[in-house]
C-alpha cells in the first residue's frame, strides 16, 4: 500500500484499493493517478493486464462526491462484457465510499436500466449504443458529468464507433475532463483524439514493445481443413487451464464450439449475434471455470480480465495488429505468465509476417504434437483421473460384482487392461495404413526429396500421387516436382518454400481413402 498512500487519495479509496488485494500501483496507475486527479486530459498507454482499469478508475472514484446523488462520471467501452466488468471493479474499490457505479448496456430491459438510474448513480459504465438511447431519451442526466473515461480508445475512436462517441461527447458539459486508455494508440488516432481534448497529457509505459513479454508466442502451419484436428492435439497435450479461442466470423465461432462440445471438451461461444443473457451465461461460467474454452469473435478479444487464463488461440489468424495484441492480451496478466498460439496456413503466412514486424515480437515456429505424443499426454491424464477416483473415495459399487466374477476367470491385470482398453482406445487413432518418410539424398538444387512409403496405395499413378499431394498441401500442381513410384514406395520433389506445407500434408492426409500416418524426421534441406 505504501506508494498509493504516497498519492492525494482519501482514507476510503485507500480502503478500497486495500479491499482489492493491491499492494503497490502498476507503472501505468504510478504515472496516471495524479494527472487524473489534478483535472488534467489523459492518454494512457500501456501493454495488456497492466491495471489500466484503476489507473483511471482510482482517480474518477477519489473525484466523485458521493453527497451528489448525481451521475459525475462516463465510462464508455466497446462491449457488455467489458461494461459489466469495469462497473464491477469500480464497485470494488469505491465501495467503501459509498460509490453507486452502474454498467448499461443494450441487450438488457431499458426499463430497468431507467428505473436504477432514477434511483441515482454516481458512475455509468456503458457502451455507445445503449448511452446514446439514454441521452437521447433524457434518462441520463449529464449536468455534473465531469470526467469521460474512453476505454479501449483507439478501438472507441475507430470507424464503427467514432460517430456514436461525437454524439455522446456533444450531449456533456464543455466543461470535461477526457481520459483515453489502451494498450494499442495508432499514430492517426492519437491525433484525432487532440481535437477532443485539452492539452492532453500523453503517457505510455510500453518502452516501444506492444505485446506483453511473458506471454510465450508460438504459431503452427497447417492446413485449413486439418485446423480442428491441430487444435484438438495441441489442447490435448498442452497444460491448459482456461483458455480463449479466437474466430474470425460468429458462425465460426458457432462451428467450432458445436464440433468442441462434441468431441467432450467443455467449450461454450461468445459473439454478437447470441442473446444477452446467453453471453451472460457463458461469461459467467467461464469465470466460474465451469467451462474451460471459451471460443468467441473478437468481441471478447479487448479488456476482458479473467485470471485463469493460460493460454489464447487465434484458431484463425487476427485480422490486424492490433487485434492480435488484444486477443493475446488476454493471458500474461499482472505479471502471470501466458502462452499465445496462432494456426497459420499457407495462405496467411504474409500476415503473420505482417504482425511479427508490426509487434516487433517473435513467433516461434512449433511442430504440431504427432499423436505418439498425444497419446503419450492422454495416458498421463487418464492415470491421474484413476487414481484420483480411488484415492477420493469414489463410490464403485455398482460394478463391484463385476470385478469379483471377473477375477475368478481372469487376472486383475488382465481385467484393468481390458477395460481401460474399452474405456479409451477409441480415442487413439489406430489407422496406420501407410507411412511416410523423409529422405535427403540427391534432390534437385532448391527442392527437398520426400520419400515416401505407399503402403496400400502402391497402385497409385504418378500423376494420381502429384495431385492428391498438391490438394493436401495447398499448392499448384506445377510446384509439385518429379515423382518416381517403385513399388510400395515414391520418391517426389518440391521447392524449398513449400515443403513444410507437403510436410505437415503428408502427416495429414487420406491418399486413396486410407489415412496415411507420417511419424517425423522433420524435412531436412539436402545437403
Ligand atoms: N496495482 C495492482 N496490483 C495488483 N494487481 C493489479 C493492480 N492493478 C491492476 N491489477 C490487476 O491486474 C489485472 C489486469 O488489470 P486491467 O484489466 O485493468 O488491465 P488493462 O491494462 O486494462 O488490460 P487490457 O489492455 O487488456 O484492458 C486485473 O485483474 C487487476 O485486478
Ligand atoms: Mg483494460
Amino acid at each position: 500500500m505504501s506508494r498509493f498512500r504516497e498519492f492525494d487519495l482519501s482514507p476510503e479509496i485507500l480502503q478500497g484499493i486495500q479491499d482489492l488485494g493491491f499492494e503497490e500501483p502498476s507503472p501505468i496507475q504510478a504515472e496516471c493517478i495524479p494527472y487524473v486527479i489534478r483535472g488534467e486530459d489523459v492518454i494512457g498507454q500501456a501493454q495488456t493486464g497492466t491495471g489500466k482499469t484503476a489507473a483511471f478508475g482510482i482517480p474518477v472514484l477519489e473525484r466523485i462526491d458521493p453527497s451528489i446523488n448525481k451521475v459525475q462520471s462516463i465510462i464508455l467501452t466497446p462491449t457488455r462484457e467489458l461494461a459489466i466488468q469495469v462497473s464491477e471493479e469500480l464497485r470494488k474499490v469505491g465501495r467503501s465510499k459509498q460509490v453507486k457505479s452502474l454498467p448499461i448496456y443494450g441487450g438488457q430491459a431499458i426499463g430497468r436500466q431507467i428505473k436504477a438510474l432514477q434511483q441515482g448513480v454516481h458512475v455509468v459504465i456503458g457502451t455507445p449504443g445503449r448511452l446514446l438511447d439514454h441521452l437521447r431519451r433524457g434518462t441520463l442526466n449529464t449536468e455534473y458529468v465531469d470526467i469521460i473515461v474512453l476505454d479501449e480508445a483507439d478501438e472507441m475512436l475507430d470507424m464503427g464507433f467514432i460517430d456514436d462517441i461525437e454524439t455522446v461527447l456533444k450531449f456533456l458539459p464543455k466543461q470535461r475532463q477526457l481520459l483515453l486508455f489502451s494498450a494499442t494508440m495508432p499514430s492517426g488516432i492519437r491525433h484525432l483524439a487532440q481535437k477532443y481534448m485539452r492539452r492532453p497529457k500523453y503517457i505510455t509505459v510500453n518502452r516501444g514493445e506492444v505485446t506483453v513479454p511473458v506471454i510465450k508466442q508460438v504459431y503452427y502451419r497447417v492446413l485449413e481443413n486439418f485446423k480442428i484436428e491441430a487444435l484438438c492435439r495441441i489442447l490435448d497435450s498442452e497444460e491448459v487451464d482456461l483458455s480463449i479461442i479466437f474466430c474470425r466470423t460468429k458462425k465460426g465461432v458457432d462451428d467450432l464450439t458445436e464440433s468442441l462440445q462434441a468431441r467432450g471438451y467443455l467449450a461454450g461461444g461468445l459473439h454478437g449475434d447470441l442473446a444477452q443473457q446467453q453471453r451472460d451465461r457463458v461469461m459467467n461460467a467461464f469465470r466460474k471455470g465451469e467451462i474451460e474454452l471459451l471460443i468467441a469473435t473478437d468481441v471478447a478479444a479487448r479488456g476482458i480480465d479473467v485470471g485463469n487464463i493460460s493460454h489464447v488461440i487465434n484458431f484463425d489468424i487476427p485480422q490486424d495488429v492490433e487485434s492480435y495484441v488484444h486477443r493475446i492480451g488476454r493471458t500474461g496478466r499482472a505479471g502471470r505468465t501466458g502462452v499465445a498460439l496462432t494456426l497459420v496456413t499457407p495462405r496467411e503466412l504474409k500476415q503473420l509476417r505482417t504482425i511479427e514486424q508490426e509487434t516487433g515480437a517473435e513467433l516461434r515456429a512449433k511442430e504440431l504434437p504427432t499423436l505418439e505424443e498425444v497419446a503419450v499426454k492422454q495416458q498421463q491424464t487418464w492415470s491421474a483421473q484413476i487414481s484420483e477416483a480411488i484415492q477420493s473415495g469414489t463410490d464403485f459399487s455398482l460394478f463391484e460384482d463385476m470385478v469379483t466374477q471377473l477375477t475368478q476367470e481372469f487376472s486383475p491385470e488382465k481385467v484393468a487392461t481390458a477395460a481401460l482398453y474399452l474405456t479409451f482406445s477409441e480415442r487413439f487413432n489406430k489407422s496406420k495404413d501407410a507411412t511416410y518418410h523423409f529422405g535427403e539424398t540427391g534432390a534437385s538444387p532448391g527442392m527437398v526429396r520426400f520419400f515416401i512409403n505407399l503402403g496400400r496405395n502402391a497402385n497409385l499413378r504418378p500423376q494420381e500421387l502429384a495431385k492428391a499431394i498438391a490438394d493436401h498441401a495447398g499448392i499448384g500442381l506445377r510446384q509439385v516436382g518429379r515423382i518416381n513410384i517403385y513399388d510400395r514406395f515414391s520418391f517426389v520433389e518440391v521447392p524449398e518454400d513449400v515443403a513444410p506445407f507437403v510436410y505437415e500434408a503428408l502427416r495429414q492426409s487420406r491418399i486413396n481413402g486410407a489415412r496415411v500416418n507420417m511419424e517425423p524426421a522433420r524435412p531436412r534441406n539436402r545437403s
